[in-house]
């Protein structure tokens, strides 16, 4: 078992295993092994004991029904009490007979008297579902017919806090594998063991959610392809972060630019600011109405023009604002022109050039990069907050086609996009961090990465991405030590910082 990382879509995972069942590998002997041990192992946690509990086998059409079978198989040969719910007249083959051998029943869904209610008791009745119904052929949509009221009935008990501890096999079923959507009945997990490497889904909102714990089962698949979308984990900061060499000074470390704040919205200037200083940035220079509260503030900050090597623009700016908007428009002079790196965020969102760079890192929320794709799309991206929070990588996607630029998406797991089909899918934000300001600190917090990286952002135009996705890691560890599961205002986030990325830089986060 490894810790979810690298996700490959459906088709890569079919391509990788292709060799490998072409010379006889059994690779559903072992996914079905692994998957028994962990149905074991939840046994013992949930009852004590393997032998004498009840598990219940939902079983789909298709080779996920036959991870699920044969793992059953396994299970009742332990003493399980297994009953096989066949959501198809035709079912895996070999996994039937194996399951049937080793003593364990099956009701076929639809053929019961009471209906899908009756089966429905039958499985929530048991102590742990294994979920083989739909794997990576699953179509999306949801799951379709009679085993779809079947999971919908099982999904009421389990909002209703009641219904059994459910394993999904490969993926929750009903999720839209590659796109990570909900858009019909899914099966909630609280636990997914994956075979050979993890799908989209199981890291991207909203079907991430219904994963769970993900454990994946190594097969040995060939998964060499860049991954579809990648979760970078704490250990992988540390060759993102701009570490000080011992010969650094200020403007090797980096200058950034902040144009952020209004007399009206003033705060936002001064968490930006106090984020980019803490996280370490050669220099902040502040451009804005507020700057003496910044100075009072933050005293390393200094105030008016000059050389920048990144921006971060938008935090509290009105466009409406007639100062800002010139500062903010000057600034993309020198993103546009001499390539300098930047974060551009709320108010600066509406000022952004018609076509930009991966250098520039957009931040919007999910009803800002709706308000984007609007002004800039099509007809067919004029689509309300709802549609970018159902397919977020898609409409990331959409937004990068249509500017150019690299696009962090925030919410409680934050996607990224970038050039050349980088994606990433960070989830450490702890749902406190959804709080005014929480925004300002992150843009500071990449605007100081982005500075001193500006260099190696010229040479790699995929870098940015992985940056942004360091933040939105960076940030919610920020948040977990700033105020561990409990309320979090973001100038704590902010001060939390120095001891975040010591933590991160020295393995111990
Ligand atoms: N990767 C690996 O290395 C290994 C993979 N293995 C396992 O194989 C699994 C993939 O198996 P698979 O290809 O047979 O597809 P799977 O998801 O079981 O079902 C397809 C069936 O479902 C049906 N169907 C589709 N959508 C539907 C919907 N919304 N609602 C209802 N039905 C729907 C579809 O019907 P159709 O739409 O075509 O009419 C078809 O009949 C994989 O996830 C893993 O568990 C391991 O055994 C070994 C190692
Ligand atoms: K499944």
């Amino acid at each position: 078992m490894s810790p979810v990382l690298l996700s490959w879509t459906s088709a890569q995972v079919r391509a990788a295993e292709e060799p490998l069942l072409a010379s006889g590998v059994p690779l559903m002997e072992r996914a079905s092994f692994a998957l028994a041990g962990v149905a074991a192992r939840e046994l013992r946690a949930l009852r004590g004991r393997v032998a004498g509990s009840r598990v219940a086998v939902l079983v789909g059409a298709g080779n996920n029904g036959g991870d699920a079978l044969f793992a059953g198989a396994l299970l009742a040969g332990r003493g399980v009490r297994v009953d096989a719910v066949l959501a198809a007249e035709r079912v895996h083959e070999s996994g039937l007979a194996a399951l049937v051998r080793a003593g364990g029943r099956t009701v076929l869904l639809g053929a019961e008297p009471g209906g899908v209610g009756a089966v429905a008791d039958v499985v929530g009745d048991a102590d742990l579902v294994v979920d083989g119904l739909l794997g990576i052929g699953a179509r999306g949509g949801g799951v379709r017919g009679a085993a779809g009221e079947l999971v919908t009935l099982l999904g009421e008990r389990r909002a209703g806090g009641g219904g059994p501890f459910v394993v999904a096999v490969d993926l929750p079923s009903g999720v839209g594998v590659d796109d990570g959507t909900r858009a019909g009945p899914v099966l909630d997990a609280d636990v997914t063991v994956t075979f050979g490497g993890a799908k989209p889904a199981l890291l991207l909102p909203p079907a991430a959610a219904a994963a769970g714990r993900v454990e994946v089962v190594d097969l040995g698949l060939p998964l060499d392809a860049q991954p579809a979308v990648v979760r970078l984990e704490p250990a992988d900061v540390a060759g993102l972060w701009p570490v000080p060499p011992p010969d650094a000074h200020k403007y090797t470390r980096g200058v950034l630019g902040v144009v952020a704040g209004t007399r009206a919205y003033p705060g936002a200037a001064v968490l930006v600011t106090t984020a980019a200083v803490l996280a370490g940035v050669g220099m902040v220079r502040y451009l804005g109405d507020v700057a003496d509260l910044v100075v009072a503030r933050r005293p390393e900050v200094v105030t008016g023009t000059g050389r920048v090597q990144a921006w971060t623009l938008g935090p509290g700016v009105s466009p409406e604002d007639a100062a800002q908007r010139r500062r903010v428009e000057h600034a993309f002079d020198g993103i546009v022109h001499r390539g300098e790196p930047a974060v551009v965020d709320a108010g600066a969102l509406d000022l952004l050039p018609a076509h930009v760079g991966p250098h520039v890192v957009l931040t919007p929320h999910a009803g800002e990069l709706a308000r984007l794709l609007g002004e800039r799309g099509g007809r067919d991206d004029r689509v309300p907050r709802e549609a970018v929070e159902a397919e977020p990588l898609r409409w990331a996607r959409r937004a990068h086609e249509l500017t150019g630029a690299t696009v962090l998406l925030k919410g409680a797991v934050t996607v990224v996009v970038g050039p050349h089909g980088v994606a990433y899918a960070q989830a450490e934000a702890p749902p406190w961090l959804a709080t005014a300001g929480a925004g300002d600190v992150l843009a500071g917090l990449l605007g100081a990465m982005l500075a001193a990286r500006d260099a190696d952002v010229h040479d790699d135009p995929t870098l940015p991405a992985a940056l942004a996705a360091g933040a939105a890691l960076v940030h919610g560890h920020a948040a977990d030590r700033a105020n561990p599961g409990g309320p979090v205002a973001a100038r704590a986030v902010a001060q939390a910082l120095p001891a975040t990325v010591a933590a991160l830089l020295a393995g111990r986060s």
